[in-house]
This record gives structure tokens, C-alpha cells and sequence, in this order.
């Protein structure tokens, strides 16, 4: 469980990043922090390993202050992914993967061998292993960059616009995986983007932000789309979204829904053949 009780943060030459935020982020759960650029969302994430001090408030993990904590040891323990993956370029991929582990002390053929596990779990060839990031796809380098997080068997994973550099199909591929991934390993995300179809996708709750970090809305995806608190909320959420009007027609015997001008929006699936599809 991470807790943020009232932090601010006010960098040096006096911008206010973040005014005062409270929120709790419940363990085994995934939650997305999305608002527009310079809302705070990085500096609110960056508060959880100590890459930013707060100059107001705290950040607590477990009930432990994470100020009077090792910033190293903090740091190692706690997965942090960011955009592009932030791979070494001059290191192959195992090496990369296998960087915390092999300096929270794990034997370095130890920490190799677990490479291709790791690999194998976030979708890609063990074959990757020997290459160099440059050899890989943008979606392939995110991959590793989620492998390289989830090495030190982390509780906690801190991912920052972790799709904001792939296109929108590998994008949509890893939001389903990393939907996946927390079914598999119960950890507890906490994800930022501006993105608010990706925060809709991944969220079990989203925090929408406004500027210094003044939180708009908390809900379930369900809840904030039903219900968006106020006009910030629902121009951000995109009104056409919320209050586009759906129909269905008959296609062939599938069921297609269309919106008020007739253009298609989807295919209305049923559970249970969801559920079969292969
Ligand atoms: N190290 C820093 N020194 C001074 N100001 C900073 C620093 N880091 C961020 N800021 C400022 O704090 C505000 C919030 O930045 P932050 O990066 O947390 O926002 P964000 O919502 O993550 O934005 P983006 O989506 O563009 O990354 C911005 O006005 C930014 O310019």
C-alpha cells in the first residue's frame, strides 16, 4: 500500500509542482495517474522512490515513512519503468534485465539464468537475450524495460508513460499484457500517462490531475465516465466519449454498435463469447 498524506513539492526557483495531494494507493491494485502535461504526475510517482523529495507532506509504503528509509536500497527494491524502456544502449538485454539483481547482490549467472523467465513472462523470445536495445523494436525495448523492472521481484512497480513511445496497436497489446501481468503477479502499479484511454484500459482506479497536482476526480474507470465530477472532468474525459450515443445493427448476425451518424464504434460481444474466443 503506498500513501501519499498531503506532499507538495515546490522545486528550487519556486515552481509548485504540486500543491497538496492525498491518496491512497491500495495494495495488489493498479492505478493510473493521468492528467495533462506539467500536471505533477511525475513528480508525485518520482515521491515514491525518493527521486523527489517532497518539500510538504509524506509518501508512506506499508506504514513506513519512505524519508527515513535507505534512498538506495528504496530505490532498488521498487520497479521503475519509463517511457522508451530508458535501456543501457551498450548493454545486451540480459544484462540489462539482470542490472538490480546483480547489485542487490544476486550471483551474476544466477541473475542471467533468470533472465530468460523474465523475458519469457513479459512476451518475448529468450533469443532476445545476446541482442543490444538498438536490435529491438520500440515495443520489444518496452517489454525488456518491464522485465527489467519486475527482476527484483519488486512489490511495487512505478511505471512512467511506460506505451507513451510505441505505436497505437503495440501500445493497445501492452496494456492488455500489463492487465495480464498484474492478474499473474498481484502487484501493486501505479501508472502515469495523458493518455486517458490508456488510464480507461489498464485503471481499476484512475486519479485525474489538474494543474499542481489538484485532484479532479478518484473513481473506477465505470464510475468516472458515468459520472465525471465537473467540466474539467468531462472535457478531459472527452464529452463526445461520455455522451456519444450508441445503436446497435445487425451486420451479417453480428451485432455492430454505430453512434448518431452511423459510424461504426465496435462489435457488441457477448461474456460468455468473449470468454470461448480463442
Ligand atoms: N527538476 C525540476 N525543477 C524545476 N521544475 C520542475 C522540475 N521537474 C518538474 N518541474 C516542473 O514541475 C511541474 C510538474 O512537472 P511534472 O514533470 O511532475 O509534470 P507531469 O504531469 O509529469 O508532466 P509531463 O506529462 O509533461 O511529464 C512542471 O511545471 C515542471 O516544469
Amino acid at each position: 500500500m503506498i500513501e501519499f498524506c498531503g506532499v507538495g513539492k515546490t522545486y528550487a526557483g519556486g515552481t509548485v509542482a504540486v500543491e497538496d495531494f492525498s491518496y491512497t494507493v491500495q495494495a495488489n491494485s493498479l492505478v493510473v495517474l493521468v492528467g495533462s502535461s506539467g500536471s505533477g504526475k511525475t513528480t508525485l510517482l518520482r515521491m515514491v522512490n525518493r527521486m523527489v523529495e517532497p518539500t510538504a507532506g509524506s509518501v508512506l509504503i506499508d506504514g513506513r515513512d519512505v524519508a527515513g528509509l535507505d534512498r538506495v536500497r528504496l530505490r532498488r527494491s521498487i520497479g521503475y519503468v519509463l517511457q522508451a524502456g530508458g535501456l543501457l544502449p551498450h548493454r545486451t538485454i540480459a544484462d540489462n534485465v539482470a542490472t538490480v539483481p546483480v547489485l542487490n547482490g544476486t550471483r551474476r549467472r544466477e541473475a542471467r539464468s533468470a533472465v530468460v523467465g523474465l523475458l519469457e513472462r513479459v512476451g518475448l523470445d529468450p533469443s532476445c537475450a545476446e541482442r543490444y536495445p538498438s536490435q529491438l523494436s520500440g515495443g520489444q525495448q518496452q517489454r525488456v524495460g518491464v522485465a527489467r523492472a519486475l527482476a527484483a521481484d519488486p512489490d511495487i512497480l512505478l511505471m512512467d508513460e511506460p506505451f507513451g513511445a510505441v505505436d497505437p496497436i503495440v501500445r493497445r497489446e501492452l496494456q492488455d499484457e500489463l492487465r495480464r501481468l498484474q492478474r499473474e503477479l498481484g502487484k501493486t502499479i501505479l501508472l502515469v500517462t495523458h493518455d486517458i484511454d490508456e488510464a480507461f484500459r489498464v485503471g481499476d482506479e484512475v486519479v485525474v490531475l489538474k494543474e499542481r497536482g489538484v485532484t479532479a476526480q478518484v473513481g473506477t474507470p465505470a464510475d468516472i465516465l458515468a459520472h465525471p465530477a465537473d467540466a474539467f472532468v468531462r472535457s478531459f474525459v472527452g464529452a463526445d466519449r461520455a455522451e456519444r450515443r450508441l445503436r446497435t445493427t445487425d451486420v451479417d448476425g453480428r451485432r455492430v454498435l454505430v453512434d448518431d451518424d452511423g459510424r461504426p464504434a465496435g462489435v457488441l460481444v457477448a461474456a460468455e463469447e468473449r470468454r470461448t474466443a480463442p
